[in-house]
């Protein structure tokens, strides 16, 4: 039996940019229905950013608890001698003992908040008065769509039409083809929904993907006691950061015990009794093996598109799947608009939800903040911000440096770099692991990009990215009075190191140099002296450096000073930290 219903605006999923879209238009008197085939508020409520921030918090405290003792505090037990109550959980990795995770109230506890996330959601559509129908939606037409309803005993089928439609049906986990996964017990082959759902800790957890969810989920295993091995198809981990911003984060997710396997390709899969065996290569032709109990699939995510017959309505997609949409979110067929993951990255809760301010104004005639009819995904493109929930944070805005260089050669740029060690806030917290960096423009003093891998990076972050929407040049925030000491207040201080050198490459030589190379001297030109470098040494890879790169090191020491025949001088490492003082002839 099918049912026909008509509408003035049908939305096809229960994201983030759909949710609140719903609501909007029933506010505004138009009849509405939402079309949700798993559970309301889509991925971000239900397996995503939410449920993920909760146990990362659990994470949090687990790490801090190994801590503890730098910061002067004992459990009772241990201080008494006696031993910490066990049981129930999972030795915690071991560093500092007496930490274990209750996996089980870990999941409890993000499976409260998840529910009252997505009551709350709920809630609010059926005060607006939205018609939510609960199954997969599928296009029979341009404006008419049908719904495979997920309890048959009402309706098998309902038929739905609509003057507009809204699609925001979203992404799910890839499942990468390699030799042999199909043949592994299911129960130990994860993605990011299924692993939030585990009653105990993995004991080697294999990740497949170094990006944004395999490093999450990596640390987060890591502190709540499994082994884990990051497996990274490419030569950096977060592929679309500067270098010495993913190389700062593989420190600090080597410096947690977390095995980091890059420019590796997984290739076949085994498994015997409770034992995944994965076989990989790297480029140049070495195979090793990886050994795990659990392996995490977290090589991207596919667009929910392949299920909503778009050929039929005449949609149009890209290669990946998603949907091809204009800034105004409009498909090539009038009067359907796609929103979210679904018309490809990025894809974030921030940008869907934006999405949905940007049809609201365009559509309901919204008048703030823009004029209505005018809004468009373009104004946001410059300083569309993230944060990735690594511990410490890496809060992102703006441009990156290497993106400037290759994209923008002919633009005169400046880039700053601090070690969160400068940061008083940071030491007095004991939270120091990480950078900042910006990049502004040379010549006009506008702020180009900014990035914080530290603690909160991305409250920090946020900081900068209002100062970028309000047109703050770097020197106003030099400038700005600050409450001390906030975290923020290093805003005043990052400025002092900005240079034109052209990034990371010379300031790896500078590290492995000054490490090496001991009492020797190093050389400079300031353009008031000049001195010879006496030794270099290697690079961080053990090479030997060439001619031309030890005279550009020479040339790239940070600052320095002649006092008769001694030199003195510094020079700073891959974080901008200083890394050497030089006094010696
Ligand atoms: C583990 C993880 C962590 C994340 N953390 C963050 C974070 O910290 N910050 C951040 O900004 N982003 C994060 N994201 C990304 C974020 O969750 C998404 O960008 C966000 O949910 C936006 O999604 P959306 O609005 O496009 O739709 P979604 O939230 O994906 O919702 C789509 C909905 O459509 C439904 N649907 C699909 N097809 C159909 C159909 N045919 N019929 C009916 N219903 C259908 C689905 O069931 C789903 O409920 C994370 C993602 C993951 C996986
Ligand atoms: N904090 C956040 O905002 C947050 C958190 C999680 C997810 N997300 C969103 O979800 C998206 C998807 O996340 P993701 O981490 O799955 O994807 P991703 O694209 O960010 O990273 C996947 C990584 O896996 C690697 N890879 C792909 N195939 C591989 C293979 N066969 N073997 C080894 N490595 C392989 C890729 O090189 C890539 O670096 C993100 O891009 C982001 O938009 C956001």
């Amino acid at each position: 039996m099918s049912a026909q219903k008509h509408y003035d605006a049908l939305i096809l999923g229960s994201g983030q940019g759909g949710t609140p879209l719903a609501t909007a238009f029933a506010n505004a008197g138009r009849k509405t229905c939402l079309v949700e085939r798993a559970h309301v508020g889509g991925c971000c409520i239900n397996e995503g950013c939410t449920p993920t921030k909760t146990m990362i918090a659990s994470g949090k405290v687990a790490y801090l608890a190994r801590r503890r003792e730098e910061y002067g505090v004992h459990f009772r037990s241990s201080a008494a001698g006696m031993e910490g109550e066990e049981g129930g959980g999972v030795e915690g990795g071991g560093e500092s003992g007496g930490v274990w995770t209750d996996m089980k109230k870990v999941r409890q506890r993000k499976r409260e908040m998840v529910e009252s996330f997505r009551a709350g959601s709920e809630r609010r559509l059926g005060a607006a008065g939205v018609d939510v129908l609960r199954g997969e939606a599928a296009f029979m037409g341009p404006k008419t769509v049908r719904i495979r309803m997920e309890d048959p005993a009402e309706e098998e089928e309902v038929v739905v039409s609509s003057e507009l439609v809204f699609i925001n049906s979203g992404e799910r986990p890839a499942k990468p083809k390699i030799e042999g996964l199909d043949g592994i017990e299911p129960a130990r082959v994860l993605d990011s929904t299924s692993i939030q759902e585990l009653d105990e800790v993995p004991g080697h957890l294999i990740v497949l993907g170094g990006g944004y969810i395999g490093l999450e989920f990596g640390q987060l295993f890591r502190r709540l006691g499994a082994q884990v091995t990051i497996v990274q198809r490419s030569g950096q981990v977060i592929p679309r950061e500067d270098p010495d911003i993913a190389e700062c984060m593989l420190d600090i997710l080597r410096g947690d015990g977390i095995t980091v396997r890059l420019s590796t390709e997984a290739v076949r899969l085994s498994s015997e009794d409770s034992t995944i065996t994965l076989h990989t290569k790297s480029p140049d032709g070495t195979t090793s093996l990886i050994f795990g109990s659990h392996l995490l699939l977290a090589a991207g995510r596919v667009p929910n598109t392949d299920h909503l017959s778009l050929p039929v309505a005449g949609i149009e997609t890209t290669p990946r799947g998603h949907i091809v949409v204009n800034p105004r979110l409009e498909t090539n067929i009038p009067g359907i608009y796609a929103l979210g993951d679904v018309k490809g990255p990025p894809a974030f809760t921030h940008v869907s939800y934006d999405d949905f301010r940007i049809v609201r104004d365009n559509l309901l005639s919204v008048p703030f903040p823009s004029a209505p009819d005018q809004r468009t995904t373009a104004a946001r493109v410059a300083h569309t911000p993230y944060v990735v929930y690594t511990d410490p944070q890496l809060g992102h805005v703006g441009m990156h440096e290497r993106q400037l260089r290759s994209q923008h050669p002919g633009r005169k740029i400046k880039v700053a770099k601090m070690p969160m060690e400068y940061v008083a806030r940071a030491l007095e917290m004991g939270e120091t692991r990480g950078m900042m960096k910006a990049v502004v423009d040379a010549d006009t003093g506008e702020i180009l990009g900014f990035t914080c891998l530290g603690v909160e990076g991305g409250e920090i972050m946020s900081v900068v990215q209002v100062a970028m929407m309000g047109g703050l040049r770097w020197e106003g925030l030099r400038e700005a009075v600050f409450a001390h000491p906030t975290l923020a207040e290093s805003l005043n201080n990052l400025w002092g190191f900005l240079e034109e050198g052209n990034g990371h490459q010379q300031d790896r030589w500078l590290v492995s140099a000054t490490v090496s190379m001991g009492g020797f001297l190093f050389g400079y030109d300031t353009g008031v002296i000049s001195a010879v470098l006496i030794n270099l040494g290697t690079d961080l890879d053990g090479r030997v450096l060439t001619s031309s790169e030890q005279e550009s090191i020479t040339s790239h020491t940070s600052g320095g000073a002649l006092v008769g025949t001694v030199i003195a001088g510094f020079a700073t490492d891959k974080y901008g930290r200083i890394s050497a003082s030089i006094s010696a002839v």
